[in-house]
């Protein structure tokens, strides 16, 4: 088995040398889905998986854009169609200066996975571009969004491929989006999910990654008899997922200790209460600051220059920033301090390393592809409310979310439960995924 996974990778690496965060995305779903195959005659012969590591469609162009000071500026934009055997591509829009190929390529290459987990109709791509929009003002970030748009408009559409938010893109870009898609294609449709609630928008997406992740969470947690009640949870990043992770956190009675962004962490040993979550949502979302000035407002927590938060103890970690953020060294802290779980709220933030080592100690650990999985699901229920032309209620949404992460899980536990019981989720998710694209796949032919 080892020799067919490394045959495998040696023509991926091959191909794909010099994209070190997609060939590490590649090896996690070899590792579990080649000795899945091996078993499995219907998959035997056809490379199947050799085909799902190759674009679609790569789609890479310029993005000409104009600051307030008359400066020109050039970017660089790309969406890459990975695979629509299951629907039409879905994923992420990501604006962010470590923005390349390979990262887009890990991300389009998850999503596939990701979304085949939520049981809906939807193939998966990601996009984005180098841009950085920190410290532009609104009317640089509008005239980007536009100039990415006039190109980006051509390759989408309802049926086609429909994009959302990711690092970097939210409600205000997701509108700027909206606005010149509609203007130059003179058609107004559900071609973006994240949209604002008068303009075809659904109640809960804004929350829906974060409160699956927890959801998710609950449902592992539950399967050893616990909860999230009274538990001592640590979470990184302070965008969308992370703040929303947070106050799902506090609605089923845990504790939030950290906070953090690219420039350290917050500890609050009071914990992150409704009140001070309600400061950091304005802080990053309106008037789009920095962490560290939390503890201006709250002087009797700590800020924590350049460092990530897994020091602190914890019963829980929720790493909602970005990926590769939480290393081997990070994760052994996290064993020796009695963290017990461990659910990816960001895409790929633990290392290979990490991972490893929350499998040897056997606690519960759920790869991003099933635990964040509830953002793009409730995308899908954002397009089906769209082509019904009608709106659901927040209740109902969120029912079905809460739904959706349940069978997620369920599907995991089905795939990924080892011979003496310990559920290895990430087998689980990997294959759970696989399988339902593969069959698309060998049903429609080589194609
Ligand atoms: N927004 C969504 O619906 C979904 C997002 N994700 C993933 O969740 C993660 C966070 O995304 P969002 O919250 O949407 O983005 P965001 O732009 O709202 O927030 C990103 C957060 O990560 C932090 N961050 C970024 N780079 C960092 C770095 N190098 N070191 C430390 N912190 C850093 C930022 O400071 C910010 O707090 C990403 O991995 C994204 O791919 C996954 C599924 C869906
Ligand atoms: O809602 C979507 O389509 C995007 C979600 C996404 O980018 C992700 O799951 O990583």
């Amino acid at each position: 088995m080892e020799d067919k996974i490394k045959t495998f990778m040696d023509e991926v690496i091959t191909r794909n040398g010099h994209e070190p965060e997609f060939i590490q995305a590649v090896q996690e779903v070899a590792e579990t889905v080649i000795p899945y195959i091996a078993k499995n005659e219907i998959y035997n012969g056809k490379n199947i998986l050799l085909r799902m590591v190759e674009p679609e469609r790569l789609i890479s162009f310029r993005v000409a854009w104009v600051d307030d000071e008359g400066e020109i500026h050039v970017n660089r934009g790309y969406r890459i169609q990975m695979n629509s055997a299951i629907g039409p591509y879905k994923g992420g829009l990501r604006f962010h200066p470590t923005v390349n190929a390979s990262v887009l390529k890990f991300l389009a290459f998850e999503q596939v996975f990701k979304n085949s987990l939520t049981t809906l109709p939807m193939g998966g791509g990601k996009g984005g571009s180098d841009f950085d929009p920190k410290g532009k003002s609104d009317d640089e970030v509008m005239r980007f969004c536009h100039a990415f748009m006039t190109e980006l408009s051509r390759h989408i559409g309802p049926n086609t491929d429909v994009p959302a938010g990711d690092i970097g893109v939210g409600a205000r870009e997701i509108g700027f989006l909206f606005g010149a898609y509609k203007k130059i294609r003179n058609e107004f449709t559900g071609v973006l999910t994240g949209k604002g609630m008068s303009w075809g928008g659904s109640l809960i997406r804004p929350e829906a990654t974060g409160y699956g992740t927890v959801y998710f969470a609950d449902s592992m947690l539950k399967t050893e008899g616990k909860s999230f009640e009274g538990k001592q949870v640590i979470i990184s990043g302070s965008g969308n997922v992370a703040q929303y992770a947070a106050e799902k956190v506090l609605q089923l009675g845990g504790k939030v200790l950290t906070l953090s962004d690219s420039g350290g962490y917050i500890y609050d040993k009071d914990g992150i209460d409704e009140g001070k979550l309600a400061f950091v949502m304005d802080l990053k979302n309106k008037r789009r600051g920095r962490i560290s000035a939390y503890v201006d407002e709250y002087p009797n927590a700590e800020f924590h220059k350049g460092k990530t938060p897994w020091e602190v103890p914890c019963d829980v970690a929720l790493p909602c920033a970005t990926q590769n953020e939480l290393d081997g060294d990070d994760a052994k802290t996290l064993l020796k301090n009695g963290c017990i779980a461990v659910a990816e709220g960001a895409n790929m933030p633990s290392t290979p390393e990490a991972i490893h080592a929350f499998h040897d100690a056997g606690i519960l650990f759920a790869p991003g592809k099933a635990s964040n999985a509830g953002g793009v699901a409730t995308s899908g229920l954002e397009m089906s409310q769209n082509s019904l032309r009608i709106s659901w209620t927040r209740e109902e949404v969120d029912k079905r979310l809460k739904d959706i992460m349940e069978d997620i899980h369920d599907s995991c536990v089905e795939y990924g439960k080892e011979e003496n019981g310990y559920c290895n989720y990430v087998k689980g998710a990997n294959i759970a995924g696989f399988v339902k694209v593969a069959d698309a796949m060998l049903a429609q032919g080589v194609i």
